[in-house]
């Protein structure tokens, strides 16, 4: 082959044609380095005839610069490139962009240089240079990423280098990682534990593309049976991956799967190290590492030899991507599945209706696990009827739960309370004038979080300090803060039982790995009394002393237009339920509303499943949604107000009017201003006949917008704002 083309890692840029030089040796899938003008660009040779582009004459084809030395990208992997750009309307360099996610591993030495402290102390100590040799104490890094632990500029750190304080050390990247042991300790498995294992142990022996559904109950020990398949891939030299959903759930699993394999498996997540990115990316494409775990940007890896992936938590939000490639990990790990012929798990207590869907109509198969092991029970469930039994003014505990948490103190039992609200009131305003603060960026109110002492907008991450005056009438000393968030709570708790020791859960209290294990030891050793948390704590946590589960506003998730709205809070609910009782000890929840009747409400409180998964599928079926229709948003953006409606509306004027597709639209989206930017939205409903890539890609095609309006189409979404 001499002439090849190239799938550039530039969106702006379509396929190249390039001339590989004499001695060189390329095949699809190769990763090179080809000149661009004056510069270079990376790109990976595609398929003969697979991507479309103009012919250059052969004559003024340039040679590639380089092959970088890394395996060629599978033919598994490539189709998965194409399906994604396809289904996903997405520029086929961003999705090639996940793949070679590690910049480093390309190329560049296999040792690199790591500062630490040395044990000496500066000559001249300064506030700075103090408080970054206590924040380094046990660290080792790049001087970047040192000086992100240590908040301290990189000419401080330097300094120190200069005064032999910080040391350099040579560090080998491409260390090979521990092997795991299938069979270093096996767990005896209850007998419905055992056939579930025995199913996924052959599907990973067969070798064929097996969509399984794993229904599980809270507590059923999901974990522990799909370990069995886990071992089976390992001793067949094969890889796994298993996809979870948050970083804070990892370090729980990873206690899990020392115990189980002998050794901790390879971690994959945005907050790695460059260097464990690049050894963590080689050896996975090499095939030397076994099991990895990871965030959904784990699914586009080049695995050498991939044997089965699961998807642990697989109804989770968060496998939706919303920036960028806006994908789903949990269906585009089917898809991977598919291209590469192996089984693939998704696991869960409370399955996505498409899933369910999918498991009822054979197209998965379904596996169950309906008890919880070790003979633990399932949970009571009893509402509290919040129109009745009303928190005193400004409290929002009602009676039952206040009784309910002065029980398990006094028993010295363990009691988590829920609301999906981080900080500690979703609105501040002035007392004197009504004024309401809010972000500058986004059409959303600051959210007062007062373990920080912030105003934060939940959407951009705009934080200042909550002023001591009214911006708009001058009044001091006057901000009230309006409904609750987890923060109240757990003020309300310890105003009730100021001996309780009370632990506030969020993203914000447990946002990194260290914070999550120091947290779980903590509860595992009873030095938490209640636990306040957001629907961080509603998975994958396992405290067997945990005996009451409280939720302080079971409403909350059905306000606004979200279509999954029902879904979401039967499954938020039903897991955070799921964490009550896990133990020798039987659980009891307690869930405030005021609409007791609700359907979903309802069904909680009956635990009535399948109730309220048909009764769901049936309201899916006659809005035509997912799983019967299809649903796309496409938002246009700009930071001029004018630019971004009129684009909306000239969109809007040439919209296809086709009978299986309805457009919505274009409207203010409800989150109108969000980061600077201005949104109009449209939402599409197809019918399953319809051809609703082809037919958004043709529309928003056929327009040229101003250079500052912004298109996005996102296909099956799940934010609705
Ligand atoms: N066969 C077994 N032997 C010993 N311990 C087990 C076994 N199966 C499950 N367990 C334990 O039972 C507890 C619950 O299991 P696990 O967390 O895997 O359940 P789960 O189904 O994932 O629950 P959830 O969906 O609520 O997170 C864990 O502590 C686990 O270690
Ligand atoms: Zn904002």
């Amino acid at each position: 082959m001499n002439r090849i083309r190239l799938l550039v890692l530039n969106a702006a840029l379509g396929p190249l044609d390039y001339s590989v030089p004499n001695g060189a040796r390329v095949e699809p899938g190769s990763v090179v380095i080809a000149p661009l003008g004056p510069r270079t660009v990376t790109g990976i040779v595609w398929d003969e005839g697979r991507l479309p582009g103009s012919e250059v004459p052969a004559s003024k084809l340039r040679p590639i610069r380089e092959v970088v030395s890394v395996p060629p990208l599978a033919e598994p992997l490539r189709r998965l490139i194409e399906w994604t750009a396809d289904y996903y309307c997405a520029a086929l360099a961003s999705v090639a962009r996940m793949v070679l996610s590690s910049g480093g591993a390309l190329g560049g030495p296999t040792t690199m240089t790591e500062y630490r402290l040395s044990g000496g102390t500066p000559e001249r100590i300064t506030p700075q240079r103090k408080a970054a040799i206590e924040a380094l104490d046990g660290e080792q890094g790049t001087i970047r990423e040192l000086a992100g632990i240590a908040g301290v500029s990189e000419g401080v750190l330097r300094g120190l280098v200069n005064q032999g304080v910080i040391e350099p050390v040579q560090v080998a990247i491409d260390r090979p990682y521990p092997p795991a042991d299938p069979d270093f300790h096996q767990p005896a498995l209850s007998g419905e534990q055992l056939n579930v294992a025995k199913t996924l142990v052959k599907a990973v022996e067969a070798k064929k593309f097996t969509p399984v559904l794993l229904d599980g109950v809270t507590g059923s020990g999901k974990t522990e049976t799909y370990f069995e398949p886990v071992a089976e891939a390992i001793r067949l030299g094969r890889q796994v991956l298993v996809l979870l959903p948050e970083i804070a759930l990892t370090e729980n699993f990873l206690v899990r799967f020392e115990q189980r394999f002998g050794t901790p498996p390879v971690l994959w997540h945005s907050s790695l190290k460059s260097t464990e990115r690049r050894r963590a990316w080689r050896a996975i494409s090499e095939g030397s590492a076994q099991v990895i775990v990871g965030a959904r940007s784990a699914l586009f890896l080049p695995y050498a030899k991939l044997g089965l992936i699961v998807v642990d938590e697989a109804h989770e939000v968060s496998f939706k991507q919303d920036d960028g490639v806006r994908y789903n990990a949990r269906d585009v790990s089917v898809m991977r599945a598919r291209f590469e012929d192996i089984p693939v798990v998704l696991a869960s207590a409370t399955p996505a209706l498409e899933s369910l869907h999918m498991a009822q109509t054979g197209t998965y198969k379904l596996l169950e696990l309906p008890s919880r092991f070790g003979g633990a029970q399932l949970p009571e469930i009893k509402l509290v009827n919040l129109t009745e039994e009303k928190p005193a003014s400004g409290r929002w505990l009602s009676a039952p739960v206040i009784h309910a948490l002065e029980e398990r103190l006094s028993r010295g039992e363990q009691s988590l309370l829920f609301l999906n609200r981080r900080g500690y009131a979703p609105l501040t305003l002035c007392r004197n004038c009504g004024h309401r603060f809010q972000c500058p960026n986004c059409s959303a109110w600051l959210v007062e979080h007062r373990l920080s002492a912030r105003l934060a907008c939940h959407h951009c991450g705009l934080e200042t300090a909550p002023p001591d005056t009214c911006p708009e009438c001058g009044e001091g000393d006057c901000l009230v803060a309006c409904g609750p968030g987890v923060e109240r709570i757990a003020d309300e708790v310890a105003e009730l039982f100021p001996e309780a020791r009370v632990a506030v859960a969020t993203s914000d209290t447990l946002g990194n790995p260290e914070r999550a294990a120091e947290f779980i030891a903590q509860a595992e050793a009873k030095a938490i009394d209640v636990i306040v948390g957001t629907q961080l704590v509603t998975k994958g946590f396992h405290f067997p002393e945990l005996t009451l589960v409280g939720v302080v506003d079971a409403d909350l998730g059905l306000e606004g237009g979200d279509l999954r709205a029902a879904e979401r809070t039967y499954q938020q609910v039903a897991q955070v339920a799921g964490r009550a009782g896990r133990g020798a000890k039987p659980g009891e929840v307690l869930i405030q509303t005021r609409h007791p009747d609700a359907p979903v409400i309802a069904a909680l409180a009956n635990g009535d499943r399948d109730a309220f998964y048909a009764a769901e599928t049936e309201a899916r079926r006659d809005a035509g949604a997912p799983p019967f229709g299809r649903w796309a948003a496409i938002i246009l953006s700009s930071e001029d107000e004018k630019e971004a409606r009129e684009a909306a509306v000239r969109l809007g004027d040439t919209r296809p009017h086709l009978d299986d597709l309805y457009i919505l639209g274009p409207a203010p989206a409800p989150l109108a201003l969000l980061r600077g930017r201005y949104r109009y939205r449209f939402l599409v409903n197809a019918r399953r006949s319809a051809n609703l890539q082809d037919v958004l890609r043709q529309w928003i095609d056929a327009h040229t917008f101003a250079p500052g309006v912004r298109v996005g189409v996102d296909i099956d979404p799940y934010s609705f704002v």
